[in-house]
C-alpha cells in the first residue's frame, strides 16, 4: 500500500535552537499513528510543518504524493488539522463556524447536519457564541470543522483535551471508525498514553526533536521471579529491579533463565509475566533517548 504521508529528514530550528532533528516517518491510508513526547518535544512543530503553517529549514514532506511546499494547495487539499486547540471564530456561533466551512469546502447540507450532530452540543450550537462554550464544546466544534472536508490525512494535536470520560470514549470510537471505514490516516498526539494505546496501530515518540518508533511488540519479555535465595552476582541475567529475593528481569527465553538458575542452585518459587503498558515503554524511550 502506498504511503499517504512521507516526512523525510525534516530539520527545523527556531533561532539557533534545533527543534526537529532529521525527522522522518511515513503513514499508510487508514493507519492511526499515536504521537507521544514530553512538553516542548516538537509534536506540534511536526504537525505545523506537515500543514506548511511554518517553513522547514531542510527536508521534504509529501501528502498523497504532493509536496507540501512545492504543491502546497494540492497537498493541503488532502489534509485537515487541529493543532494547538480548535481554530474557531470566537464571536460566531458553532453553527456559523460550521457553515463557513461548508462554503469554503463546497460541502453538502447533509455534511453540515452530520457535523452539527457530531458536536453533540444541541441548541447551544445555534444560540451561543463560541466564546461562551466550555473547553469540551469548543474542542468538539473544532473537530467538526476539521472533519467537514473529508480529509485523507487528519492531524490532531491533543484532541482529547477538555473532553469528559464519555466524550473521550465517544471520540475514540469515532476516530477509529473514520480511519478504518473511510481510510483516513490519522496522526494523533496526546499526553494521555492510555488513550493512545487503545487506538493507535503504531506509535512514534519524539524527544528533543528526534523521532523513534516505539515498539509495543518488545514489551512482553519482562518477568518477576521470586526465588528461594539470592541470585549469585555473577549470573548473566538482565536484572531490572530487586527487592529481597524478588527480581524483575528482562528475559529472552524463560526456559534458559530457569535452567541457568537451577544450575546455580536457585529455586524459583513464583514467576509472573509483566505486561508493560505504553507508559512503561514510553518511560524507557525517554530514558534511552536522554542518554
Ligand atoms: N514560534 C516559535 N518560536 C520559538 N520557539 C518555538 C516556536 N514554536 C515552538 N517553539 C519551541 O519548539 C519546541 C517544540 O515545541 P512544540 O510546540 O512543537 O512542542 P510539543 O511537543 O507540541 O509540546 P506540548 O506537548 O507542550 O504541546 C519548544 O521548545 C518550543 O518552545
Amino acid at each position: 500500500m502506498k504511503n499517504v504521508v512521507e516526512v523525510k529528514n525534516v530539520i527545523k530550528s527556531f533561532k539557533d535552537k534545533i527543534v526537529l532533528n532529521h525527522v522522518s516517518f511515513n503513514m499508510k491510508p487508514g493507519e492511526i499513528v499515536g504521537f507521544v513526547g514530553q512538553n516542548g518535544a516538537g509534536k506540534s512543530t511536526v504537525m505545523k510543518c506537515m500543514c506548511n503553517l511554518i517553513n522547514m529549514d531542510e527536508g521534504t514532506i509529501s501528502i498523497c504524493g504532493e509536496d507540501v511546499v512545492k504543491q502546497r494547495e494540492k497537498a493541503l487539499s488532502y489534509v485537515s488539522c487541529m493543532i494547538e486547540g480548535p481554530g474557531l471564530f470566537e464571536n460566531m456561533t458553532g453553527k456559523e463556524n460550521l457553515e463557513l466551512m461548508v462554503t469554503l469546502n463546497h460541502a453538502s447540507k447533509e455534511k453540515l447536519h452530520e457535523m452539527m450532530e457530531f458536536t453533540q452540543i444541541g441548541s447551544q450550537l445555534k444560540t451561543k457564541a463560541v466564546s461562551q462554550y466550555s473547553m469540551g464544546m469548543k474542542q468538539r466544534t473544532g473537530l467538526a470543522v476539521a472533519l467537514m472536508k473529508e480529509p485523507k490525512v487528519l492531524l490532531l494535536d491533543e484532541p482529547m483535551n477538555g473532553l469528559d470520560a464519555t466524550g473521550i470514549q465517544g471520540l475514540r470510537e469515532e476516530l477509529i471508525r473514520l480511519a478504518k471505514e473511510k481510510n483516513v490516516a490519522l496522526l494523533i498526539s496526546s499526553h494521555q498514553l492510555g488513550e493512545i494505546e487503545k487506538m493507535a496501530d503504531r506509535i512514534i515518540g519524539i524527544h528533543f526533536g528526534k523521532i523513534k518508533e516505539i515498539s509495543m511488540e518488545e514489551k512482553e519479555n519482562v518477568y518477576v521471579l521470586e526465588t528461594d535465595r539470592k541470585i549469585p552476582d555473577q549470573s548473566d541475567l538482565q536484572i531490572i529491579e530487586q527487592t529481597g529475593n524478588t527480581y524483575k528481569l528482562e528475559v529472552n527465553s524463560v526456559m534458559e533463565v530457569l535452567s541457568n538458575l537451577e544450575k546455580q542452585g536457585v529455586q524459583v518459587k513464583n514467576i509472573t509475566q509483566i505486561h508493560k503498558t505504553l507508559e512503561d515503554v514510553y518511560n524507557e524511550f525517554i530514558q534511552e533517548a536522554s542518554l
